[in-house]
């Protein structure tokens, strides 16, 4: 069903920010496999999220629904994972179908894996192969893509490996593969991404050592063979659905937008560092911290934005923020470029081609390149009036409704389901900072 944004004179108020999806996958998955019952609050419950407990549960893991973000999980211990009963259905998470492929492989259980159309179209073979390394084994078709079988395996080699990608699924993967080998597994990498996998299994008593090297890898070792013990933890608030609310507030003519409870974490802070270089205001003031995050809370205010090329180090810490980043492009007066970012193309949906088909059909000069793009900005609201494509992907339909509440006319999306997979309650946190969103 299509969904119209509106624009609107001005956006204020204040919003909690949403427990952060990448921790909460993290925090059903490591409570699952621990010894005794955590108590988990905040978690995000989003399809993402839901359908990773949905497979812990499925696994063996007891995990209870509190309500208001509290789940109870205890996890099966030195019992191990079971095989489950039926197929695992990761809907449209990468991160869930990936982080749960590693956690699954070093049991010796049979799991069959499915997912959404775009899933199903992402590539599989960066866990594969590693994971084949380490002795597990996959059916599958020959494209590497799910659905697969996996046949874990209780021997698993340790491996010593260096992605090929920037992936912190990957990294992740490996990681929780090697906590069931037999010895140690380290993954290197170039340019560093997302640690929340280290730093929440410290948080649960594993012993992991990371090494920043020369100032250009980073090394992780896990010794295999390490139990984790269940922990009381509170789930921080999401930066990269904050990066919506913030956008929100600086391309606003008046009015501005405060984000409580978000996490500070400097593999996560691309877009913001990325928005203040071209002239973004936005103000943190520190909270404290959650499950060993600082947490911050962000003040935005409608900002004059400058075009930038956005420094390629800065990737893998926005790198779900590119489509939210083109539309500050689009509103920002001069150039903006991306590039190093071709990992784009292999998420919910090519979001190089989406982005670049966004700005188009709203009146917005842009040119594609195979790892990134470049936006000739308005230099103020750009035209708007187009329906945007969202192929399915979340942040394509999100990035366009906030296009809409400051461009010159509205702006509409063919779908807007999806935005349950990681922000369920966006419409309604839209709707109170004075958004004009509507079905049609
Ligand atoms: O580990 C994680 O939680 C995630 C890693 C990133 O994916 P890649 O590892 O494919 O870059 C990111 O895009 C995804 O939203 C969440
Ligand atoms: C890429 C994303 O998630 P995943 O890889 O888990 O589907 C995202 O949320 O933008």
């Amino acid at each position: 069903m299509a969904w119209t944004s509106f624009p609107v004179s001005k956006l204020q108020g204040a919003i909690r920010a949403p427990g952060d999806k990448s921790c909460s996958h993290r925090a059903l998955m490591f409570a699952g496999i621990a010894e005794g019952t955590s108590d988990i609050s905040g978690l995000l419950e989003g399809e993402d999220v839901i359908n990773t407990a949905k497979a812990m549960a499925a696994l063996g893991a007891e995990t209870e629904q509190k309500g208001g973000g509290r789940w109870t999980v205890k996890g099966v211990g030195k019992a191990g994972l079971t095989s489950p009963a039926s197929a695992l259905d990761f809907g449209n998470s990468g991160t869930g179908s990936r982080l749960m492929l590693g956690l699954m492989a070093g049991y010796p259980l049979e799991a069959r894996l499915v997912g959404d159309a775009s899933l199903s179209r992402r590539p599989m073979n960066r866990v594969i192969k590693p994971l084949e390394q380490m002795g597990a084994r996959f059916d599958h078709d020959g494209r590497g893509m799910l659905p697969l079988t996996l046949h874990g395996s209780a021997s698993l080699n340790p491996i010593d490996y260096v992605p090929e990608h920037a992936s912190a699924q990957v990294k992740s993967c490996v990681l929780l593969a090697g906590l069931n080998a037999q010895g140690t597994t380290r993954v290197t990498e170039h340019r560093p991404t997302r640690d929340h996998t280290e730093k929440m299994l410290r948080g649960f008593g594993v012993d992991l050592d990371v090494v920043n090297a020369d100032g250009t890898r980073s090394v992780v070792s896990i010794e295999g063979g390490q139990t984790l013990q269940a922990v009381d933890t509170q789930i921080p608030g999401d930066p990269s659905s904050a990066a919506f609310l913030i956008a929100a507030g600086l391309i606003s003519p008046a009015g501005g937008v405060m984000v409580e409870g978000v996490m500070s974490n400097e593999t996560r802070d691309g877009f913001f560092r990325a928005a203040a270089m071209m002239g973004a205001d936005i103000g943190a003031e520190e909270l404290g911290d959650a499950a060993g995050e600082r947490l911050i809370d962000m003040q935005a205010v409608g900002s004059g934005l400058k075009g930038r090329a956005i420094p390629t180090d800065l990737v893998p810490a926005m790198i779900d923020e590119f489509p939210i980043l083109a539309v500050l492009a689009a509103f920002a007066e001069g150039e903006t470029r991306v590039s190093g970012a071709h990992e784009l193309r292999v998420k919910e949906s090519d979001r190089i081609a989406a982005v670049v088909a966004m700005l188009r059909v709203n009146g917005v000069e842009v040119e594609e390149h195979e790892d990134g793009f470049t936006v000739q900005g308005c230099g103020g609201p750009p035209p708007g009036g187009g329906l945007v494509e969202t192929h399915h992907d979340h942040r394509i339909a999100m990035s366009a409704l906030i296009m809409g509440t400051a461009s010159q006319k509205p702006v509409s999306i063919d779908d807007a389901a999806m935005i349950a997979t990681s922000y369920p309650d966006f419409m309604a946190h839209m709707a109170s900072l004075g958004a004009d969103i509507r079905n049609a």
